[in-house]
């Protein structure tokens, strides 16, 4: 599991390009046959892929979290990416389909991810956080959350959001995850902009083109920086942080917070004269 630690805004204004990158860029996590995990001391936080091939992948605990099993102290958000696959807690098999959710909360044992084919992968992304108390695990297939339109293709925003782990959907202690649709044609996310020091968030952008790059933008809201993403990678944004961004052609994104509450609408809007 790598570690990244926290950054402070003044020390995050000096970085380079290389810098920026390395403190929040997660360039790798769907590596066939692989777990990839990296923990964030923002808000204590593990993001990671699991990619199962020709076997099963069991998630584990892990000495960087001291814990004999991975959820003994903590609950995940999982988003099926792939190709279809079984997720199997504590002997309870779940069918993920693609874009499917599940919640897995504290206490759970055993954890294994398989894979429908080697062909076509499931890709299970995981972010999970710190939990003190057990919600109990809970799927949501993608196709039954209608969402929420946003935006309009006049600013070139027009999605669809839809919450699946929130306040008013599947309860956990602080993770809060939900998926982004940008409709063809557009591609700005999560503009007018906004911060929320409560929660730190983390961005997955999928369904972008091979050739297509992301720019996304954070920092405070004075000093914005850019990083340049491609399609199945994630940006880890500190609460003090802006995150938006706009890409050379429309894709998806899995947005996922922890923090000190989970509601969803308390976001610090920023104003458009107030970016630089
Ligand atoms: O399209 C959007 O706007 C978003 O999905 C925003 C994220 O959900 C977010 O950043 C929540 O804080
Ligand atoms: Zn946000």
């Amino acid at each position: 599991m790598e570690i990244r630690y926290s950054t402070h805004p003044d020390h995050a204004k000096t970085f380079n390009t290389e810098e920026i990158r390395k403190h929040y860029l997660i360039e790798e996590l769907f590596v066939p046959g692989e777990i990839k995990l990296v923990y964030s001391m923002e808000d204590r936080t593990i993001t990671g892929g699991i990619t199962p091939i020709n076997e099963m992948i069991s998630l584990e605990g892990y000495d960087q979290i001291k814990a004999a099993y991975f959820l003994e102290r903590r609950e995940v958000g999982i988003f099926n990416v792939g190709g279809s696959g079984k997720v199997i807690v504590d002997g309870e098999i779940y069918e993920m389909e693609n874009k499917d959710c599940l919640y897995v909360g504290l206490g759970k044992k055993e954890l294994l991810f398989s894979s429908d084919s080697n062909e076509n992968p499931a890709k299970y992304y995981l972010f999970s956080a710190p939990a003190h108390k057990e919600y109990p695990t809970q799927q949501v297939a993608f196709k039954d959350i209608e969402g929420e339109r946003l935006g309009s293709l006049e600013n070139a925003n027009d999605r669809v959001i839809r919450r699946m782990i929130h306040n008013e959907g599947i309860q956990s202690c602080q993770v809060v995850m939900g998926m982004t649709q940008l409709n063809t044609g557009s591609v700005w996310n999560s503009m007018p902009t906004h911060t929320h020091d409560r929660r730190m968030e983390v961005y997955l952008y999928i369904e972008l083109d091979e050739n297509a790059r992301m720019f996304h933008m954070m920092g405070e809201p004075t000093e914005t920086r850019h990083i340049v993403m491609k399609n199945e990678q994630a940006v880890i944004s500190p609460p003090w942080s802006i995150h938006c961004g706009t890409a050379t052609s429309n894709y998806t994104f899995i947005w996922a917070m922890a923090g000190e509450n989970k509601t969803y609408n308390d976001m610090d809007q920023v104003a458009m004269d107030q970016l630089r």
